[in-house]
């Protein structure tokens, strides 16, 4: 019997090309290389510049998403850019993906959405796989059990002239979420309950691996939030094993095996085995877990929605809260909100346009708050609108704009102004992140939804049925 394997250690051994020694990382082996337009103009110039081609133009897949007005084109058929620098990077990927052979969900292609909702999407992403992109949040693949994670531009053009990655094997965590979550607990409060557990940087070093009964009960849009913001602990990446869940998410996308049942028994078989050892095990109970927001600039500083600031252990505990402009013991409900968004590779998929739309339904935004909803990809807008969320949004006053990373980031016009305090349900609530002196708090889709119809930070349990009132 060999020696039991975690599910990590599973997919790595699958890829290794040259193992690693003391002295050098390892060779390894990636199968899907996905590609935006702001990481990869140089990475192109780079291997173009020294006579290289694209090794594996059909496990490379490009699509543009950060860079994209989220507004429709204008009738003359141009589009919003508000930077020439935006358009350029547009231009740019077009080019590079037509030289190279390149697939592209460019303009005008229905498939085109943020890179982390499109390629799961498209069943790009699979059990077992390696999946790189020049891009923090490539972890929300790991959902399926594939090892994603993210690189520099030096490592994007490496990848595109040879399919390999010079790595070194990470430690391994597991992240235990036990129990049954509570109504209007989703996958975005498990993340934001475990960040603040192991701390801004307590994933550094290591590959998580999410387990336990609470993170089985999520479907694969909570799981891919919760894989998302893995990188928001400092880990590599996350995973969770693929399940049936899994298994009956990606049926009959475009790019999943012809051979579906042979590939379901092998992406079974990567589950850890019983006995397999972790650097470092944390357990968390899923039921204690409440909707969760923000109190300060880094992901960790989360607490349940209406618990007090905690009292500063640093200064720059201290710098956080002042620039939040909160005060130590207060709750951060009283304060009111200018903007809430929803969006980004964290909360724009369906489910989480759902979520927020069940609360919307029949209310308004409060007058004086700006509400932006940007689905994460074509595909979800499409199936948004089919059920007439879009609608929804937009009776309540909420825009509804065209996909793109938008607000998360603060692209194409899409910021919140100085001084605003936003309810995003994207991962990064760092200084200045969603716009200059822009004031961030992280939670999930029902509770910003929420917190767009009270005009102050609020749980959403108040507006969803009796049963989910704790
Ligand atoms: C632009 C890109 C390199 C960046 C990332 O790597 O994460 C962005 O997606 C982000 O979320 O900050
Ligand atoms: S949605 Fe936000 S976090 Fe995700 S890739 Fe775009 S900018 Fe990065």
């Amino acid at each position: 019997m060999s020696r039991p394997k975690t599910l990590y250690q599973k997919v790595w051994d699958r890829h290794v090309v040259v193992p690693e020694t003391a002295e050098t990382p390892g060779v390894m082996y990636v199968d899907l290389h996905l590609v935006h337009e702001v990481t990869s103009p140089q990475a192109f110039s780079e291997i173009e510049a020294r006579g290289l081609k694209v090794r594996r133009p059909d496990r490379t897949f490009a699509t543009l998403d950060h860079s994209t007005p989220t507004l429709p084109a204008g009738p003359d058929g141009q589009r919003p850019y508000v930077t020439e620098q935006a358009r350029r990077q547009v231009e740019t990927l077009e080019a590079n993906c037509a030289r190279h052979g390149v697939e592209l969900a460019g303009w005008g292609s229905d498939q085109r959405g943020v890179v982390h909702v499109m390629g799961p999407e498209l069943g790009l992403t699979q059990p077992g796989m390696t999946v790189v992109c020049g891009d923090s949040h490539t972890a929300t693949h790991g959902a399926f059990g594939a090892l994603a994670f993210g690189i520099g531009t030096s490592e994007v053009g490496h990848v595109l002239a040879t399919q390999c990655l010079l790595q070194r094997r990470a430690k391994s965590m597991r992240v235990t979420v036990d129990g049954r979550l509570r109504p209007g607990v989703s996958g975005k409060d498990v993340a934001l309950a475990v960040i603040a557990a192991i701390g801004f940087g307590g994933g550094t070093g290591y590959v998580i691996e999410y387990a336990g009964e609470a993170v089985r009960s999520l479907d694969m849009e909570g799981r891919m939030t919760l894989c998302n913001m893995s990188i928001e602990a400092g880990a590599r990446a996350g995973m969770i094993a693929p399940d049936q869940t899994a298994v009956d998410w990606l049926r009959g996308r475009r790019h999943v095996p012809a051979d579906y049942e042979a590939a379901v028994a092998d992406w079974l078989s990567l589950a850890t085995d019983p006995g397999a050892v972790f650097d470092k095990e944390v357990v968390l109970d899923g039921a204690a877990i409440r909707p969760m927001a923000t109190w300060g600039t880094t992901p960790d500083a989360g607490a349940p929605v209406g618990a007090p600031v905690p009292q500063p252990r640093s200064a720059s505990d201290q710098k956080a809260i002042d620039y939040m402009g909160f005060t130590a013991g207060e709750a951060t409900t009283g304060h009111k909100v200018d903007v809430v968004f929803i969006g980004s590779c964290t909360n724009g998929r369906l489910p989480d346009l759902r979520a927020a739309a069940e609360v919307l339904r029949g209310r308004k935004v409060q007058p004086g708050v700006r509400m932006l909803v940007v689905p994460g990809s074509e595909a979800v807008r499409r199936d948004a609108e089919a059920e007439g969320l879009d609608k929804v949004f937009t009776e309540a006053g909420a825009e509804w704009r065209i996909p793109g990373c938008s607000m998360c980031i603060a692209m194409n016009g899409d910021f919140v102004a100085p001084g605003q305090l936003a309810v995003s349900t994207s991962n990064r609530n760092f200084e200045g992140r969603q716009g200059k002196g822009a004031r961030t708090i992280l939670a999930s889709p029902a509770t910003a939804a929420a917190s767009a119809v009270a005009g102050v930070l609020t749980d959403p349990r108040v507006y969803l049925s009796e049963a989910a009132h704790v």
